[in-house]
């Protein structure tokens, strides 16, 4: 999401200034003033008034975020921009303007604006493809009625209580990542790295979520994966980089049909042949249950059984919105991992503490769901990482309709971009913000942020991320079950250059040996 500005603007017209302007003319001032309740119409600032970069006739800003110096490094130009402009700045991007966020009052203030439909700015390639197959997308590409309907479809089954049924199943796979780092590392030598780790922790990311989904295990940690497997593990990795590339210009591509485009597409395709099959076969097994009079009461019901039985969905709009929630889940909490390993590789004294906890707790065994709430260290471990190096540094949202926000006109489909990593990093919220510090999370030890909204890794509101918990769970439950077994020290080359590649990574090499304890 964290390129959504750029993709967007110069991918629709000059509708934000036709707006801008009219903003000038009576009846819109008029208009401008009917929705805010917080601002006396006599207040309300003009959106030129926002201050910001002054940039490029015609580009404005645009060109900077290309320069070598920036290109990945968004979130610290980001950082700068708010230092200069303060804590909300406009920024034209060709024919559009965009608004920046990076404060936890503004942020409260748009939550309370937001309305029924909460709308945040999709990866445009997705939307090309779901149009040119002609299917309705899912949770991550849609908006409005089918949305919220898809949400209300799919949420229950991943809210905290739900979650925790999964766990027995989440720890046998968080097994084979353990074992698999056993042996990938042996395979090379004596140096404890595991070859092109973060391709281990999508492929364990993957294989939880599509065990969470449909109940099956389809092997992607296995010793050998099948050819299918990996043919859909590839076709994952080309349908990520492919979207990257399509990030500025999508509908450009599409009309030159670019090989981007094209690789897209049928990485695209492939996935569905995939997925699908797998989708639809459970489908057909849980109405066969259901049929036979099978109930769905009671807590502990099957994900896929309790989509079924509510009736809300069509089968291609659950295939849908799986393969959806199964994108926006691969990624983030891999990158996340990633990222805890480096962060406890090079802060021993943090994973020192960090496994006397966890041998305080559990010793050897598996952690149950019941357990993690004993375990109020490696919480504040993954939060301490998650505002470090949030994984959607920026999150973003398209005004569904003419607002104040700080005092100022913001004219309807305007895109917010919320700066997420820049709020985290803020050092009146949060003191020596480039260190470590999982203490800073601890009750009683220093001070917890002031807002809620001051650290939003997850996003907010009704739009928030929907898959939070099987995220926070799979990432407990994989370092326990990681320093069960291993130390993570650091390697001799220990410097990563983190960057934001669509969502903010570490990089496919993690300097991070496993040492077994
Ligand atoms: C550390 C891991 C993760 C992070 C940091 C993360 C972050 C986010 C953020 C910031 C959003 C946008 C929220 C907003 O607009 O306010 C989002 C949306 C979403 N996430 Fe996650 N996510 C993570 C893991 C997951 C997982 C594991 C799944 C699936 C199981 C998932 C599925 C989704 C979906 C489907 C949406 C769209 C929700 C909607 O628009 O209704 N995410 N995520």
């Amino acid at each position: 999401m964290s390129d959504i500005a750029l993709r967007r603007a110069l991918g629709q017209g000059a509708r934000v200034l036709r707006q801008t302007r009219a903003m000038f003319t009576t009846s819109a001032t008029e208009e401008a003033t009917a929705p805010t309740a917080s601002t006396p119409a006599t207040d309300i600032k003009p959106f030129t008034d926002l201050p910001g970069p002054k940039g490029w006739p015609i580009l404005g800003s645009f060109p900077d975020y290309f320069k070598k110096e920036n290109q990945g490094q968004m979130h610290e130009l980001m950082r700068r921009r708010h230092r200069q402009f303060g804590k909300i700045f406009r920024e034209q991007f060709g024919p559009r303007h965009n608004v920046a966020v990076a404060d936890p009052a503004l942020l409260e203030e748009i939550l309370r604006k937001e309305g029924k439909y909460p709308s945040r700015p999709p990866y445009e390639s997705w939307v090309l493809y779901n149009t040119l197959r002609n299917r309705q997308g899912g949770l991550m590409t849609s908006d409005k009625e089918y949305w919220r309907r898809s949400r209300s479809a799919l949420a229950t089954k991943l809210r905290p209580k739900a979650v925790s049924d999964y766990v027995e199943g989440m720890n046998q796979v968080c097994v084979d990542l353990v074992d698999r780092i056993g042996y990938l590392k042996d395979e090379k030598g004596g140096t404890h790295l595991v070859p092109r780790l973060l391709n281990e922790l999508n492929k364990f990311t993957m294989e939880t979520i599509l065990y969470i989904m449909l109940n099956k295990r389809i092997g992607c940690l296995d010793r050998e994966v099948s050819e299918k497997v990996n043919n859909f593990i590839q076709s994952i990795a080309t349908m990520f980089l492919t979207g990257h590339q399509l990030m500025v210009y999508a509908n450009l591509h599409k009309l030159l049909r670019t090989r981007p485009w094209k690789e897209h597409v049928q990485s695209w395709d492939k996935i569905y042949d995939f997925a699908a099959d797998l989708i639809n076969q459970r489908i057909d097994e849980v109405s066969k249950e259901l049929e036979s009079g099978e109930t769905v009461e009671g807590e502990h019901v099957d994900f896929m059984k309790y989509v079924v039985s509510t009736h809300q969905l069509s089968r291609n709009e659950i295939v849908d919105n799986i393969i959806e929630i199964f994108m926006g889940g691969i990624d983030t909490t891999a990158n996340s991992l990633a990222f805890l390993f480096y962060l406890l590789a090079k802060n021993e004294h943090i994973q020192t503490k960090l496994i006397a906890e966890i041998d305080n707790v559990l010793g050897k065994r598996q952690p149950g769901s019941s357990d993690l709430q004993n375990m109020s260290y490696l919480k504040a471990c993954v939060k301490e990482t998650l505002r470090l190096f949030p994984p959607i540094p920026m999150n973003a949202r398209t005004t569904t309709e003419d607002m104040t926000i700080g005092g100022y006109f913001i004219p309807k489909d305007t895109i917010l971009m919320l700066n997420v990593y820049v709020m985290s990093h803020d050092e009146n919220i949060f003191p020596d913000p480039d260190e470590f510090r999982p203490d800073r999370w601890m009750r009683g030890e220093e001070e917890v942020a002031p807002s809620p909204f001051s650290f939003v890794p997850f996003g907010f509101g009704t739009r928030s991320c929907v898959g939070r918990r099987i995220a926070e769970s799979q990432i407990y439950l994989a370092t326990i079950q990681i320093l069960q077994r291993y130390w993570l020290k650091k390697s001799d080359k220990f410097d990563i250059k983190p960057s934001v590649r669509t969502q903010f990574t570490p990089g496919p090499e993690l300097p991070v040996m496993f040492v077994e304890r």
